[in-house]
């Protein structure tokens, strides 16, 4: 009989409508932010912009500063069932649950007890969604799976599932990837896109002639090819469809296994990349280049290929590109936006303070109870060493949790997901690789401990919640360090029709002087990156190199032609005493980006947190060509410009400005480094 934390909420939950029922529970939950304790109460309720998630507990019935500013929350659903407010949530898209054959017992108990109580969600809400399609001969979507001829099998299986209809990304996928287009397509976090690649690749293979295989040899030629960016997603995909003839994989260890020709790609008809962008930035494009052009795999058009992710910034549908072939361009909802089914707070909160901050609202969510059912909390960290020291403090408090990131061994990783999965451990602290894709039911709350950098991170990060059709809670604690994100952070919000604090605007109206790639108004409108006017200029060509401030594109150095308003800073990479060639081999080891993080933060102080640099190559010798490569795309970033010298340990920050673009940008570069005698970066801001 396990004791978790679920237990002391039912207790606590029992307790309350046992004494006093509804009024002691709301008195218990009138939290009081640290910044706001000490203060006479507030003759009406706060400002739903100063926070309090607790408000997001308690129901509709409690006066909730939350709630009320969040009338569709509660016509979604998410008003709670029993009064009792969090844990009465959707059931998705019509998708009734049965018992999974193949799970284990604490699991079923799990999943019936929290389906048992879903109340229904008006799918029809999602009929509206804006959807826009761009590319030759876009085949006409469907509504029913009927009207889909997905097989006899694939069928029955949906029906085992009980999928009731098909969301609004399958909808439109599903019809173009079997009519054999090749696909690059975006859609919220949550909202149905594995199965909307896996199901035609599923229907495809079992309906499909395809050559004889090699026999006697131990290599195997599987006919797809799903990427995805790490382990844990790999397993949940594979979950779907195990075997040869479907190949789920990282790219890492794919590229390990081609190398020993384990595996040969001669074979593959379906090529689909998870979390595509994610694969395409400089973590990983160099692998996936590699898989995808330099081994045996058929190139674009003789193979179909499917990309899919819920954010897509420009510059990597460039660079996707190169793996299409004559491609549809589909957005499901607006591109790189959080789901309305997530309640986003944002609350100022200081580093110091974080910690309490986050036990406040713990106590405040079991304080406002779920009724004996496991409210799962994803807490998401900036470093690894911060997870386990959270973890560890979290759990010596009486909270039980547990951790994911990158130093913890496999085995150790999915048993940390289990127990979460199970409420055992009812907190899990992740760094970033819990925050693409994983597929958690019932995570009801994420609070973003540290923001990411960059605000596709934030919303891969909060779409751990509010998935298929169910709300969520998502709590960003933000100071002056993040002060990079605060624009990008209000819009994001503003879009999601989400109550944007005035204190953020404020920050967010001050200028950092960052181009924010993606935020603003027209994000919808700004899409299939092939229609913008640079791209039909260059001939419909492809030239990821030629965006930002160059006046000539990749290898050419000699410019230096910054434009009107551009800001630029030099900083040297030596912090820490790091020699280059060690430098290079870290920021190989990028998945969590700890490293990297370390320098940018190191250069975010000393730019004043100005967002969105650019960065290009000043020199492209071979070794800074890999670097280059790693950190082309390093979070919201793009190198600029990149040169050597030789390392000074512990040279740092050079100058914070150089002189407004009198000299060309290789003579700046190469001046800073003769005067510092350090690795020398360049950013410049539009
Ligand atoms: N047609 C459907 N009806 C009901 N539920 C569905 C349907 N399609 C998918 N789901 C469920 O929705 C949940 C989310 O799906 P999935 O993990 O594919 O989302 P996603 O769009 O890939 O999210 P992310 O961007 O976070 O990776 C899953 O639990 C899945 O089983």
């Amino acid at each position: 009989m396990r004791n978790s934390w679920a237990d002391s909420v039912e207790n606590v939950a029992t307790d309350n409508v046992g004494s006093s029922g509804a009024s002691a529970s709301t008195r218990r939950s009138s939290y009081v932010p640290p910044h706001l304790r000490n203060k006479p109460m507030a003759a009406e309720p706060l400002a739903s912009s100063q926070g309090g998630p607790l408000s997001g507990f308690n129901g509709p019935t409690s006066g909730s500063r939350w709630g009320a500013s969040r009338p569709d929350y509660r016509r979604q659903g998410g008003g709670g069932h029993t009064g009792g407010g969090w844990g009465g949530r959707g059931s998705g898209w019509g998708r009734e649950r049965e018992v999974n054959p193949f799970g284990n017992d604490a699991d079923v108990d799990l999943e019936q007890s929290f389906d048992q109580e879903n109340t229904g969600i008006n799918f029809d809400a999602y009929e509206d969604i804006p959807v826009e399609t761009s590319g030759e001969n876009v085949p006409p979507p469907v509504n029913t799976f009927a009207e889909i001829d997905l097989g006899e099998a694939v069928n029955l299986n949906i029906r085992r599932c009980k999928y009731v209809k098909p969301t609004p990304v399958q909808r439109y996928a599903i019809p173009i990837s079997l009519a054999g287009r090749d696909l690059m397509a975006c859609a919220q976090t949550g909202s149905g896109k594995t199965a909307a690649f896996c199901f035609p690749i599923i229907s495809g293979i079992m309906r499909g002639n395809f050559p004889q295989r090699p026999r006697g040899v131990r290599t195997v030629f599987p006919l797809a090819l799903i990427l995805s960016p790490t382990r844990e997603l790999s397993m949940q995909i594979r979950e779907l469809e195990r075997g040869v003839d479907i190949l789920v994989a990282t790219p890492g260890r794919l590229v390990d296994l081609l190398e020993r020709a384990k595996v040969s790609l001669q074979l593959i008809s379906y090529l689909a990349l998870d979390e595509a962008d994610r694969m395409l930035d400089m973590g990983f494009e160099p692998q996936i280049r590699r898989i995808v052009e330099q081994m045996d795999m058929p190139p674009p058009g003789e193979r179909q290929t499917m990309l899919f992710s819920a954010t897509f910034p420009k510059e990597i549908q460039r660079l996707a590109s190169d793996f299409l072939a004559n491609y549809i361009f589909l957005t499901v909802g607006r591109v790189g936006s959080s789901t309305d089914l997530i309640a986003q707070r944002v609350e100022f909160v200081h580093d110091g303070d974080k910690r309490s901050h986050l036990m406040d609202l713990l106590h405040a969510q079991m304080a406002n109870g779920v009724h004996g059912k496991q409210s799962l909390t994803l807490v998401f960290v900036e470093t690894k060493k911060g997870a386990d020291a959270l973890e560890h403090w979290l759990c010596i408090n009486g909270f039980p949790a547990t951790a994911i990131h990158g130093d913890r061994t496999q085995q150790e990783r999915e048993q940390a997901l289990r127990t979460f999965k199970r409420g055992d451990t009812p907190i899990l602290v992740a760094t970033d690789v819990a925050a693409r894709g994983l597929d958690i039911p019932h995570v009801s709350h994420v609070v973003n401990f540290d923001l990411p950098n960059d605000i596709d991170d934030y919303v891969h990060r909060i779409g751990r919640t509010g998935r298929a059709g169910k709300t969520g809670l998502a709590t960003a604690f933000f100071n002056d360090g993040n002060l990079s994100m605060a624009k990008p952070l209000a819009d994001l919000m503003q879009e999601a029709n989400q109550e944007v604090p005035e204190w953020l605007t404020r920050y967010a109206s001050r200028s950092y002087g960052g181009r924010n790639r993606r935020a603003g108004a027209g994000r919808f409108g700004v899409r299939d990156f092939r229609r913008d006017s640079s791209y039909n200029r260059s001939g419909g060509g492809v030239n990821y190199y030629d965006g930002g401030n160059s006046s000539g594109g990749y290898g050419n150095y000699s410019g230096g032609a910054y434009g009107p308003g551009s800001e630029k800073y030099m900083f040297a990479l030596t912090n820490k005493n790091q020699s280059h060639p060690s430098f290079a081999k870290i920021a190989t080891e990028m998945e969590n980006r700890t490293i990297l993080k370390e320098i940018w933060n190191i250069n975010e102080q000393q730019i004043g947190s100005r967002p969105q640099p650019h960065l290009r190559v000043a020199r492209r010798d071979k070794e800074l060509e890999k670097i280059w490569s790693d950190l082309r795309n390093y979070q919201s970033g793009v190198i600029e410009r990149f040169s050597r010298a030789s390392m000074t340990p512990g040279a740092s920050h050079i100058s914070p400005r150089l002189g407004e673009g009198s000299q060309s940008w290789a003579e700046e570069v190469e001046q800073a480094e003769a005067n510092s005698g350090a690795l020398c970066l360049l950013l410049t801001y539009e």
